[in-house]
């Protein structure tokens, strides 16, 4: 669904900033050295979790100065609304996975069911090993835990950096909390 201009502009104008740029600029860095560390010599196949983390992807990815390769996997369970239903998978690689070091790359760690399915998942299809990378974690309790965390924030509804807000504001160059009117 399209929202109107206006209900745009006011959504983002009753929006809280929790991290700028340069707040996650620097979470970035951090990323890539712990990962650097954990990953460099081991040839990881990077796994993009769509939709929400092409952004992280893009911005991590020319900073891990070694051998790796990167593909995608995609499950969901938000689907433009604020808060998570069932899990749905749209893209598993299933061949591609089996006997890689797979390093799982996503966007946010909120309740934690998205990640700890495709963490499952990988195992399942024979993955040497699995890390995991998220840009956000919100200061709550998670079905499963992150390796590499970039930034924590208070458990609110967030958007911008690659997290959406009814499908919007993906490209948002912060980290925003909606307004509980807009939830
Ligand atoms: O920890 P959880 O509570 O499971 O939530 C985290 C997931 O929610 C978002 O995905 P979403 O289903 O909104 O799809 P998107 O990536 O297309 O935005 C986000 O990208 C994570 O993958
Ligand atoms: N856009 C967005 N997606 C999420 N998925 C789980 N939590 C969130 C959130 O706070 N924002």
């Amino acid at each position: 669904m399209k929202l109107d201009p206006q209900t745009y502009a006011a959504v983002a104008s009753r929006a809280e900033c929790l991290a700028t740029a340069n707040d996650i600029e620097a979470a970035l860095d951090r990323m890539a050295a712990a990962l650097t560390a954990r990953l460099g010599d081991k040839d990881p196949l990077v796994l993009c979790v769509m939709t929400g983390a092409t952004v992280v992807t893009g911005r991590l990815l020319p900073r891990l100065d070694f051998q790796l390769r990167l593909d995608y996997i995609h499950a969901s369970r938000y689907q433009g609304a604020t808060r998570g239903g069932e899990i749905g998978w749209h893209h598993r690689p299933s061949e591609a996975i089996r006997g890689e070091h797979v390093l799982v790359l996503d966007d946010i760690l909120d309740e934690g069911i998205t990640l700890e399915h495709i963490v499952r998942a990988c195992r399942e299809d024979g993955a040497a090993s699995v890390t995991t990378a998220v840009l956000v974690e919100k200061e709550r309790e998670h079905a499963c835990a992150a390796d590499v965390v970039g930034i924590r924030v208070p458990d609110r509804y967030l958007y911008g950096y690659g997290l959406d807000y009814k499908n919007y504001f993906r490209n948002a160059p912060g980290l925003y909390a909606v307004a509980d009117v807009d939830c």
